[in-house]
């Protein structure tokens, strides 16, 4: 069992996605981390050349207690894997006495009790109902996906890799761009390939095949930023909306009356793109279900470094026994979800009889 944090001996939180390793410190119990670094992944081997970096050039060579490392891709006990990048091998190879390692967006989730009204930005939809279950999922340089469940024993994280599940095509013009991708060789298409930095880069190349006419390969932060060409303000409009339809995918799975949160390295720097968009309606627009997604907030995380925060929350937990978001433990009884506003209609199923559908509301 570490010791809890102080500025001698502090907890060493990271959040390492396949572009960038964002390291922290926390000096005092509950504290936030401060001192934070972002590397470039590329630069360094591995995570212990990262993490050696981090503490002797950016930590004044501070000597970490516990570590917690937030990590882009499939972990298993002490062992780690990038999806998107080399890094891979067992948290032991760091030395320090105690270290937790979980996914980036099972962090994500877990600083969500602790994010305060100034670091969200409503996409729309009511106010976030508490101590509900929640959704956050983010494009970055891969798509992540996770949830947050209460329980009698405060809050549960649920890491998956729901970037992978097949990307959600609806219209016409989505379908032809997946069908212009296919053909000029995209082997599969995962949520991930089109909701990403590489997936932005990838709809604007499929949506130029479409109009069959040529374009010079652009970077996501180019996309976003040309506001005045033409096909970039139109891939990222279909960026908007395949992220809606993604988004409410995500609601429907999870029951996440607690609102769906988006993170990650693109959304949050186009909040106002993204809200002037698609996305909301397409976040509504389900045949059957279009009642329970209106009741359900969508939210944008515009607070700097979540993930370290959610990092340090769970070492807290792990260490200290804290809930493990690192607030006060929801109330021992779960309120009842509000009930769906099922507007079923008559053509929606017409195998099943009204008495059918009745039965399972
Ligand atoms: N200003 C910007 N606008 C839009 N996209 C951007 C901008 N800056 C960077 N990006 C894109 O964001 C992606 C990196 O996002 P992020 O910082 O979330 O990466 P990461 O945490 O390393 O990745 P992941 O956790 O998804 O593996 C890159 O694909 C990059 O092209």
């Amino acid at each position: 069992m570490s010791a809890a944090p102080s500025p001698e001996r502090p907890w060493l939180v990271a959040d390492i996605g396949g572009t960038n390793a964002r390291f922290g410190l926390v000096t005092r119990p509950g504290g936030r981390p401060g001192t934070v670094a972002v590397l470039p992944v590329a630069e360094f081997d591995g995570l212990p050349a990262a993490v050696e970096h981090y503490l002797t050039h950016h930590a004044g060579g501070a000597r970490a207690a516990a570590a917690s490392l937030a990590i882009a891709g499939p972990v298993n006990a002490d062992r780690y894997q990038l999806t998107n990048a080399s890094w891979a091998g067992s948290s032991t190879a760091l030395g320090i006495a105690h270290v937790e390692v979980l996914n980036d967006f099972e962090a994500l989730a877990l600083a969500l009790p602790q994010l305060g009204s100034g670091e969200l930005a409503s996409l729309g939809g009511p106010e976030p109902a508490p101590y509900m279950v929640k959704a956050v999922l983010g494009p970055g340089t891969g798509l992540g996906v996770a949830g947050l469940v209460p329980s009698r024993n405060g809050w549960v994280p649920v890491p998956g890799e729901g970037g992978h599940v097949s990307a959600p095509v609806v219209t016409d013009l989505e379908f032809e761009i997946v069908r212009a991708l296919r053909a000029d060789g995209m082997p599969s298409v995962d949520a991930e390939h089109l909701l990403s930095g590489p997936g932005l880069a990838r709809l604007r190349h499929g949506l130029a095949l479409v109009e069959g006419t040529r374009a010079a390969p652009l970077p996501a932060s180019e996309i976003v930023a040309r506001l005045d060409d033409s096909l970039c303000a139109r891939t990222v409009e279909v960026f908007c909306g395949l992220l809606g339809s993604f988004a409410a995918n995500v609601a429907l799975t999870l029951g996440a009356h607690g609102g769906v949160y988006l993170g990650g390295g693109i959304v949050p720097r186009m909040v106002s793109r993204v809200n002037g968009s698609d996305f909301r309606r397409r976040f509504e627009a389900n045949l059957v279900l279009s009642g329970y997604l209106t009741g359900i907030a969508t939210t944008v995380i515009v607070a700097e470094q979540p993930a370290l925060t959610g990092a340090a929350a769970w070492l807290a937990h792990r260490v200290a026994g804290l809930d493990a978001a690192g607030s006060p433990a929801p109330p021992r009884h779960r309120p009842t979800p509000p009930q769906p506003a099922l507007s079923v209609p008559e053509d929606a199923h017409p195998e099943a009889s009204p008495a059918a559908r009745s039965s399972t509301q």
